[in-house]
């Protein structure tokens, strides 16, 4: 069963060739900034992403009616429970239109439907970034008007997820765990019997990041709105793509400010391990929502390579369950694995509803 996954990011978009488990080629397509810039949203530029996906499976040797199935990731839709969904003309619109925000990843489903189409074969998504699976007690935030929203890197946390049950001699319907995915942005979540109960909204609850601000201070934050010294463009450009560690240190690269720390930097000593006991801090509290019973914390993305920032979290919250660190993203793995549950009938495929 050959399945193609495609992975829509800001810059880039990856797409790999699966037979069944095994991963066949990878490529990462960079997309010019000049390109990009062409397009008034994002989702306008499903075309041009797809024409380069098309060059570059010819350049592959492959064609689409090779493939049983097109698996795209799944944007910011409507909140939806975790799994595999089949891309229909409704998902695709909704795409289009992004209920949830603008957003790369919306461009998944989009690509994936429009190229399935032409040689008649299913198109999925899996757990998109707009899982929600929170019970109604995680909903209130303390103001009517401002409920909380999940977002969250649930993809690659749903397949560490499975993974470390896996090692346990589990399903992930049978273990309790925190997962934290230290990317650019940064999720915390209680994942509980197979459901991820609660978890910070990545773009703007929760840890700083890299490139994130996370929870601020609420009528400090008001006051900066009013104060005449940003638009709300800027604002909203400081707190999500310029906040966390680039704001303290011109830099969203982890390892550029480990090598400073390393250089004798007290400032980007203080950051590295202010974003580590803000992690710690979120862990702590995902745990006591699984109320103690937590049978692994988990680290994975980008930054559980760095023994610094795996150490420092560990070393604060290793009292409550054994540390499992998973470096790096799966999502493409994820992906094939997701459509190949449906393919092989382990799962049915969910349909996403008005
Ligand atoms: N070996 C490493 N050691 C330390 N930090 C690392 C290492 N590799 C990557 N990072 C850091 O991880 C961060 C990026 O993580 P990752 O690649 O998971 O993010 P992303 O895919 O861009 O965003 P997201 O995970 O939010 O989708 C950067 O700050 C980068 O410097
Ligand atoms: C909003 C969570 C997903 C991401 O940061 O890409």
């Amino acid at each position: 069963m050959l399945i193609l996954a495609i992975n829509p990011g800001s810059t880039s978009t990856k797409i790999a060739s699966f037979q069944a488990e095994q991963c066949l080629w990878k490529v990462v397509i960079n997309h010019p900034d000049h390109d990009l810039r062409a397009f008034d949203k994002i989702s306008d530029q499903y075309r041009y992403r797809m024409d380069a996906i098309l060059t570059t499976l010819q350049e592959k040797g492959c064609r689409l009616d090779e493939f049983s199935a097109i698996v795209g990731r799944g944007g910011l839709l409507k909140p939806l429970s975790g799994g595999t969904y089949l891309v229909d003309e409704y998902l695709v619109n909704e795409s289009h239109n992004a209920p949830g925000g603008e957003h790369a990843s919306n461009l998944g489903a989009i690509i994936a439907y429009h190229l399935a189409r032409r040689v008649k074969i299913p198109a999925y998504i899996v757990d998109p970034v707009s899982v929600d699976e929170m019970e109604p007690v995680a909903r209130l935030s303390g103001h009517p008007e401002l409920p909380r929203i999940s977002l969250s890197h649930a993809l690659n946390m749903k397949a560490v997820a499975r993974k470390v049950a896996k090692d346990l001699g589990k399903t992930y319907q049978e273990v309790n765990l925190v997962v934290a995915h230290l990317g650019g942005g940064i999720s915390v979540a209680s994942h509980r019997r197979g459901k991820m109960i609660d978890v910070n909204n990545a773009n703007n609850e929760g840890p700083f990041s890299p490139e994130r601000s996370g929870t601020l201070p609420s009528a400090q934050l008001v006051k900066l709105c009013y104060s005449g010294k940003y638009t709300e463009k800027e604002l909203l450009t400081s707190i999500l793509k310029e906040g966390g560690l680039y704001a303290y240190l011109g830099t969203r690269d982890t390892r550029e400010a480990e090598r400073r720390m390393n250089n004798s930097d007290p400032q980007a000593r203080l950051v590295l391990e202010a974003m580590c006991y803000q992690v710690a801090k979120e862990i702590g509290a995902m745990s006591a929502v699984l109320m103690g019973e937590v049978d692994r914390i988990v680290l994975t993305g980008g930054l559980a390579y760095s023994e610094f920032i795996t150490g420092e979290i560990t070393r604060r919250v290793a009292f409550i369950a054994p540390v499992v660190v998973v470096p790096g993203e799966e999502e493409m793995e994820s992906l094939a694995l997701g459509a190949l549950r449906v393919l092989r009938g382990e799962e049915k495929a969910l349909t996403y509803n008005k």
